[in-house]
């Protein structure tokens, strides 16, 4: 979409969709809209007991919507679901305006933000399925004007050749796909070898993961007040207060109802999470609708299968929390505003405890002349502890340490 288009919105609220629903689905399309640089000129919604299926809202409506698409000059509208191949084109014909759906606006979405990559690959290919059935729905009509029966029309035989090109850069992307999938393996086989304790921001989107991220890790990764500002996983160092460092990365936003196309796509950026040793779910308190973006996120994990993670949850926009905000999940939680210094200090602490209850306390006495032992201990444990003993010439070592980290073993010839 260009910068500061007109945009009418258009949504229908089936009987099974309540008002309060239906009501926040309409205003996330608003937030997506923004996102992707639009101007939401118009709102027209219509109450309906099933989507009407050549064009999706009924006929006095369509009439409706054209009158408006040219007293407000509009250039797009864009309505709050996936239209069918061919609604969309009998609206296209109907309204003479450009017409969007939802999955191709967050498609395109998707295709601003994508940094890494795997990311890019993985947008590109969710666009090309988005358009294959669309393009074969074209090519009926194309194939009609262009010739008799049996006969090939210009149209068909254009419409064969972009068919088949799509194929061939479907079947590249999958295996260049593969390759980074490859890399990624690799890489993620070196980091678990040197035992880092990693960390995975998860939440909805707009939640403020990159707010946070940003300010737990001092480097500048992307925030905006804009949706899905967060496309790719990025990790970076987090010092905690007792001096350990872990792995933090940042994750993809999640949102309701993804088009299927894209939940498939998307899910391996967030495979990072499979290897997380604690998730952090960061939910926005001052959405009046927070506890079904929790429970999307609850969901998507689920199907991740990463139910066995210890997770806790930290609601962040305490500043601005909504009046009827009530924490209401069952995990460990802490309540923050990702603009108070002392709330990140509060979190960080929060984070090691947490850490704490998965690993085991030691306590060791190191010989003076065990320098690099020392260091390690200071770098890759929990280091609550530490004194040197005078009379024994030994350093008094007390902290926790992950039961899988290779240097447990080690110490057990020193307590
Ligand atoms: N008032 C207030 N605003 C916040 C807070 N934390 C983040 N924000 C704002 O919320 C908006 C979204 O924050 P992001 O960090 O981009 O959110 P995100 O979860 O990374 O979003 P996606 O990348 O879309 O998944 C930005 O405008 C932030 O400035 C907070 O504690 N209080």
């Amino acid at each position: 979409m260009n910068e500061r288009e007109k945009v009418i919105l258009v949504g229908c609220q089936l009987p099974h969709i309540d008002d309060e629903r239906f009501f926040y689905s309409m205003e996330e399309l608003a937030s997506l809209v923004h996102t992707a640089n639009g101007e939401v000129i118009m709102t027209v919604t219509q109450k309906r007991e099933a989507i009407h299926p050549a064009t999706y809202i009924g006929k006095g409506k369509v009439e409706e919507l054209a009158h408006l698409v040219e007293q407000l000059e509009t250039d797009v509208v864009i309505f709050n679901d996936e239209l069918s191949p061919s609604q969309n084109r009998n609206l296209s014909r109907q309204l003479s305006v450009r017409i969007i759906d939802r999955t191709q606006l967050i498609l395109d979405i998707f295709a601003q933000r994508a940094r890494s990559k795997e990311g890019k690959l993985q947008v590109e290919l969710a666009q090309l399925q988005y358009l294959l059935p669309r393009l074969s729905g074209q090519g009926t009509e194309l194939s009609r004007l262009g010739g008799g029966i049996g006969t090939r029309g210009p149209g068909e035989t254009k419409l064969e050749t972009d068919r088949r090109h799509i194929y061939r850069r479907i079947n590249e992307i999958k295996t260049q796909l593969k390759m980074v999938a490859e890399h990624r393996e690799r890489y993620r086989e070196r980091r678990k070898k040197n035992r880092v304790f990693q960390i995975s921001l998860v939440g909805y989107t707009n939640a403020g993961k990159s707010t946070l991220f940003n300010r737990l890790t001092d480097a500048d990764s992307f925030e905006e007040n804009l949706l899905f500002a967060t496309l790719d996983p990025l990790t970076r160092k987090i010092t905690l207060p007792s001096g350990y460092t872990a792995l933090l990365t940042d994750t993809v936003g999640f949102i309701q109802d993804l088009p299927t196309t894209l939940v498939a796509a998307f899910r391996s950026t967030l495979e990072e999470v499979k290897e997380a040793d604690l998730i952090l779910h960061i939910v926005d308190s001052s959405n009046p609708d927070y506890y079904n973006h929790e429970q999307t996120v609850y969901e998507l994990l689920d199907e991740l299968g990463v139910s066995a993670i210890p997770i806790v949850t930290i609601y962040n926009k305490r500043d601005i929390a909504h009046r009827n905000f009530v924490p209401s999940t069952k995990t460990d939680a802490i309540i923050i505003s990702a603009f108070d210094a002392h709330d990140l200090h509060r979190l960080r602490q929060f984070i090691e405890e947490t850490m704490m209850k998965q690993m085991v306390h030691y306590h060791v006495s190191i010989p003076s002349n065990e320098g690099r032992l020392l260091a390690q201990l200071k770098a890759e444990t929990i280091l609550r502890e530490l004194h040197y003993n005078e009379e024994s010439g030994m350093y008094e070592c007390k902290g926790y340490i992950m039961p899988k980290h290779p240097l447990y073993g080690q110490l057990q010839q020193y307590q």
